[in-house]
């Protein structure tokens, strides 16, 4: 954990400015390097870092809000509205071990915050620049400075090249058929057998591209195809090189919480998408009336309700219904709560990582029978990303429909939720379907 002095307050300023093109602003932006856009939320930009905070093992989540604890006290903040207040953005590995000499999340610590040194917000009907500072030299005018001469650069940005799309020349996955086939096999037994309710079995699928990614390419192609979903880009460090990239386009939710509102949800059970309206319409009816799918679905919702129970004075879930995404169909069901208590966002997102959406039941054993059977190392796939504030106010995803990318080689990530009844065969379609995001973007 770096250790933050009593020196290392923050000093932010912000002003409106007339909106660069996002894809323009990105391009522009330096490493760290971040967007993050979720349905009805502002879209970030963050370019470079003012702090960044790193955390590994089991504490990470409660070591991460204790340095940001730190960092926000007394700062000295003039945000002129509250969607430019500086915010840390960042997510966390998916288990608590973690190697980062491993390939391809090297760059990717336990857990990364970074505070950006220039924030641009998009409101629906404004942009703002915040520019942040923290430590002994972050003066009131320097940072007041670096603003005015950063919005003028702003305003006059190049409208970046159109990139060409990277194209995959070679695939292949960490599992095979047959590996899966058995794995999946095992795991279906072993829920016959009571030693598990469910598990989330995940298939890594590496790319090797003709180029270098374009990430921020990427990002803005997956706006017009995933506009109701978290669209995210993680670059945490400066290497020039390989510029590491974490992205992805994902459709769950995994806490959204102001004041003592906590909105989040429960995302599993899959199908396709018809060729016809009236082919989607039948597939999302045969999906509502599924017995596997439902069962798998249902235990989400009633894990997050027990996951959420201790800090909620109230739990509303809502209507269970299908979510059409442009490649997928799922069940979803709403779920809001009302806490009993003022809490951080990062105490609800450990609370309810992993919920069996990405984990399984019991989680303790679906963990390790995960860590086990797959041959690959999750990194942040299937874990939190979003962002939080001074107030512990923040939104943070679940990182699927993901991909991390170094140079020119590109990991896509896809799971299924495995219960008992579940076909070797199928869930290996259904992972082929998990990666269209991603793998469309690349191909
Ligand atoms: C684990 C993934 O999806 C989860 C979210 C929605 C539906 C799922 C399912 O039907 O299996 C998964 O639980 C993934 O896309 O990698």
């Amino acid at each position: 954990m770096k250790s933050l002095g009593d020196e290392m307050r923050v000093v932010s300023r912000a002003r409106q400015i007339s909106a660069p093109p996002a894809r323009a602003a990105l391009a522009d932006a330096a490493t760290p390097r971040l967007f993050w856009s979720g349905d009805g939320e502002e879209t970030v930009i963050g370019s470079g870092a003012a702090v960044t905070l790193t955390a590994g093992g089991e504490d990470r989540f409660g070591d991460v809000r204790a340095a940001a604890d730190r960092l926000f006290a007394e700062g000295d903040v003039h945000a002129g509205t509250e969607a430019a207040r500086p915010r840390l953005f960042g997510g966390f590995t998916f288990h608590d071990e973690h190697d980062t000499d491993e390939k391809p999340w090297g760059a990717f610590p336990s857990a990364q915050f970074v505070l950006p040194r220039r924030q641009v917000t998009y409101t629906d009907d404004a942009a703002w620049l915040t520019v942040n500072g923290v430590g002994p030299d972050a003066t009131a005018e320097l940072v007041s400075d670096e603003l005015d001469a950063t919005a003028a650069k702003l305003g006059n940005l190049p409208t970046p090249e159109t990139m060409r799309a990277s194209n995959v020349v070679e695939r292949e996955r960490t599992t095979t058929k047959e590996a899966w086939r058995a794995s999946v096999t095992d795991a279906t037994d072993r829920i016959a057998a009571g030693e598990l309710r469910k598990i989330v079995l995940a298939v890594a699928l590496r790319a090797r591209l003709d180029g270098p990614l374009a990430a921020h390419e990427v990002t803005a192609r997956l706006a017009d195809t995933y506009p109701d979903c978290y669209r995210f880009l993680f670059e945490p460090t400066g290497d020039a090189e390989l510029t590491p990239a974490f992205i992805g386009a994902t459709p769950e939710r995994l806490a959204t919480l102001r004041g003592r509102t906590l909105a989040t949800g429960a995302l599993a059970g899959t199908t396709g998408r018809g060729d016809t309206p009236a082919e989607d319409e039948w597939l999302a009816d045969e999906l509502r009336r599924d017995e596997k799918n439902v069962h798998e679905h249902d235990i989400v919702v009633d894990a997050i309700r027990d996951q959420l129970s201790p800090f909620a004075a109230s739990i509303s879930t809502g209507e269970r219904d299908v979510r059409r995404l442009a490649t997928v169909q799922h069940l979803e069901t709403p779920i809001t709560a009302t806490l009993s208590d003022d809490e951080h966002v990062l105490t609800l997102v450990e609370a309810l990582h992993p919920t069996p959406a990405v984990g399984g039941l019991p989680p303790d054993r679906a963990l390790a029978t995960i860590r086990d059977t797959e041959s690959f190392d999750r990194g942040w796939y299937a874990a939190p990303v979003g962002w939080f504030d001074a107030a512990g106010h923040g939104s943070f995803a679940v990182a699927i429909r993901s991909a991390v990318t170094a140079g020119d080689t590109a990991t896509l990530f896809a799971g299924v939720g495995i219960v008992e009844d579940s076909d070797p065969d199928a869930e290996w379609d259904e992972v082929q379907l998990k990666y269209r995001p991603m793998l469309d973007e690349l191909e």
